[in-house]
């Protein structure tokens, strides 16, 4: 499967400046990469603009997912449509959206773990339920947003499900570059799958954002890895076969002892 990931930078509190540019840079790439399958970044229709958010959110995903929808069937193009904010009946979420290329919605993840450091459970609900694998072309993908890659214990039952790629949707800060980095790879090696993510390049109420989006293949090396500052498209096709080698000439999976684990 091919993947194109955007890295790109956000209009504040603009979502329909922001889904006029995804609509634009999804018909661009479908001319040039013609990938599979096209991931978007965390709330890239509004930024964190919080204080905001009730005007600018989107309701039960709309009208954004009704946009996604119509591009992912005319395109014939999967999105893992990054993450929205969203009004619910009883708050605003952090939602991932995934679309088929039949342009239906196959899953979507609320946020679980809401980042203090950007002030998100001030204004934003966490999600009540773990991210559970789904499935696009036959492959098998966990999809978390941001602040979830620093818990272990989230990811860990995606790859026991049988997760062949962790994608990750951000808006990663550049004071925690490195974090963002090391973590990623980590990810990769202990749970010995792709992993491929779509972070934001700007700044926005004086924090930067470190783009540097990432595809690491299941041995933990850097295939592709996007620069800080600019906006970019990377496009690599992964090869599932190596989750498989790495699987069988690293047997963890088979070496695990759960019952010390409880
Ligand atoms: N948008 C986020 O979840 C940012 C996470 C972050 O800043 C961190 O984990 O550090």
């Amino acid at each position: 499967m091919k993947f194109s990931l955007c890295q790109m930078d956000i209009a504040p509190g603009e979502p329909k400046a922001n889904r006029r540019r995804v609509q634009s840079w999804i018909e661009s790439i479908m001319k040039t990469d013609q990938p599979d399958t096209i991931v978007l970044p965390e709330m890239w229709t509004t930024a964190y603009t919080l204080p905001e958010l009730e005007e600018v959110a989107d309701v039960n995903s709309e009208p954004t997912l009704s946009l996604l929808k119509e591009l992912a069937q005319s395109h014939n193009v999967n999105l893992i449509a990054g993450s929205i904010a969203n009004k619910k009946e009883d708050g605003i979420y952090n939602t991932a959206l995934v679309i088929d290329r039949n342009g239906q919605l196959i899953y979507e993840y609320d946020k679980a773990h809401l980042v203090p450091m950007l002030d998100e459970p001030s204004y934003l609900k966490g999600g009540k339920h773990a991210p559970e694998v789904f499935e696009l072309d036959g492959i098998k993908i966990g999809l978390i947003i941001c602040y979830d890659l620093r818990f272990p214990e989230l990811i860990r039952p995606l790859a026991l499900n049988e997760a062949q790629v962790l994608c990750i949707v951000a808006e990663w800060p550049e004071a925690r570059a490195n974090h963002w980095q090391h973590l990623q790879i980590a990810r990769a090696i202990e749970n010995q799958m792709y992993v491929i993510s779509s972070n934001r390049i700007g700044e926005y109420n004086d924090v930067e954002f470190s783009g540097r989006s990432m595809i690491i293949n299941p041995w933990g090396d850097v295939l592709e890895e996007g620069s800080q500052s600019e906006e970019q498209v990377i496009t690599a096709s992964l090869d599932l076969e190596r989750v498989k080698q790495v699987r069988q000439d690293v047997p963890i999976f088979e070496s695990r002892v759960p019952d010390l684990y409880k």
